[in-house]
């Protein structure tokens, strides 16, 4: 028997987020910067005559493996879009909290839409169609590169930063999800201004994230306090912040003394 396909379902991150209005559809007018990190969820997929998913790995129990997970709900668009009617065993191992705003469910979706393609031999022009549908994120975590995102987040044009792909990333969660329509909801309507450089950005749902999840502000302060960090700021919609390090080293030592309630991942962007 074929052994199966594996993607990692890379972790999500916006390293600035700047909400600069509505759009028509309703959904905010967004300037961001995607990044990726070289780790997160695992999807296999293995040939099937049914679209069927199992669900293990830390995070399993905050999902269901049903017909609203977005692995089956990507599976089913693609089957449709293409006219296959062949089947897979999807099985995902789950690993990033949910929802985060570390596209952890956005990232599974898009693994799921290159593993589908490969082994259904069908044209990679179905997965990036369906993409927008399954979520606003879902097409920057199908590309997984570096990108700018406008309109929705949608609208991608990847970019080459210098001395951006290695750096050691720590990404920290305080265990509280975050469902990202209330944070949205909660953005003051203020525009802040257009993203030029992102380091000198900022996250403009993070005052509203914060609201909700007080507990944002304390992961935040203790990622400034640690040694060799250059940048801590929110990702998405939260809970999870990152630290970008300057050494593997400092990371490392900030990932030990993650206080244990915190969920945390020491990584680094692709
Ligand atoms: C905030 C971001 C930043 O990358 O990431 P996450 O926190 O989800 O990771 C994204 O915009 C989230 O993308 P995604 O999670 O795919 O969003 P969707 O499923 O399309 O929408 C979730 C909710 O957010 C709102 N939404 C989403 C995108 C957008 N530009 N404006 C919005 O107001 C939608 O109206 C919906 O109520
Ligand atoms: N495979 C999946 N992984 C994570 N969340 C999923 C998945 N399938 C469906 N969902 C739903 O999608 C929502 C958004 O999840 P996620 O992408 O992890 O967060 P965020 O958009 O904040 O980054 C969650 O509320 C979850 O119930």
């Amino acid at each position: 028997m074929r052994k199966p396909a594996v993607d990692i379902a890379a972790a999500k991150l916006n390293l600035a987020l700047h909400v600069r209005g509505r759009l028509a559809d309703g959904r905010h007018r967004l300037e961001t910067l995607f990044a990726f990190c070289t780790d997160g969820d695992r999807l296999s997929a293995a040939p099937a005559d049914d679209l069927l998913l199992t669900v293990t790995g830390p995070f399993a129990a905050a999902l269901d493996d049903g017909e609203d997970n977005l692995v089956l709900r990507a599976a089913r668009a693609l089957r449709k879009r293409s006219g296959t009617s062949a089947g897979a065993a999807l099985q995902l191992d789950k690993r990033l909290p949910v929802a985060s705003g570390i596209g952890g469910g956005s990232a599974d979706a898009a693994a799921a839409l290159r593993l589908l393609t490969a082994l259904w031999r069908i044209d990679p022009a179905h997965a990036t169609a369906v993409a927008p549908g399954l979520g606003s994120d879902v097409p920057a975590c199908l590309l997984s590169l570096t990108a700018r995102g406008e309109g929705g987040g949608d609208e991608l044009r990847p970019v080459q930063l210098d001395g951006l792909a290695g750096t050691p990333v720590l990404l920290v969660n305080p265990r509280v999800p975050l469902a990202t329509g209330p944070v949205f909801a909660g953005w003051d309507g203020v525009d802040r201004g257009p993203l030029g450089d992102w380091r000198a950005g900022r996250n403009d749902l993070e005052p509203s994230a914060h609201r909700l999840v007080p507990e944002i502000g304390t992961v935040l302060d203790w990622l400034l306090e640690q040694d060799g960090v250059d940048l801590a700021r929110m990702s998405g919609s939260g809970a999870t912040c990152f630290g970008l390090f300057a050494d593997e080293a400092a990371r490392d030592r900030a990932a030990a003394a993650c206080p244990p309630q915190w969920w945390h991942l020491a990584t680094f962007l692709r």
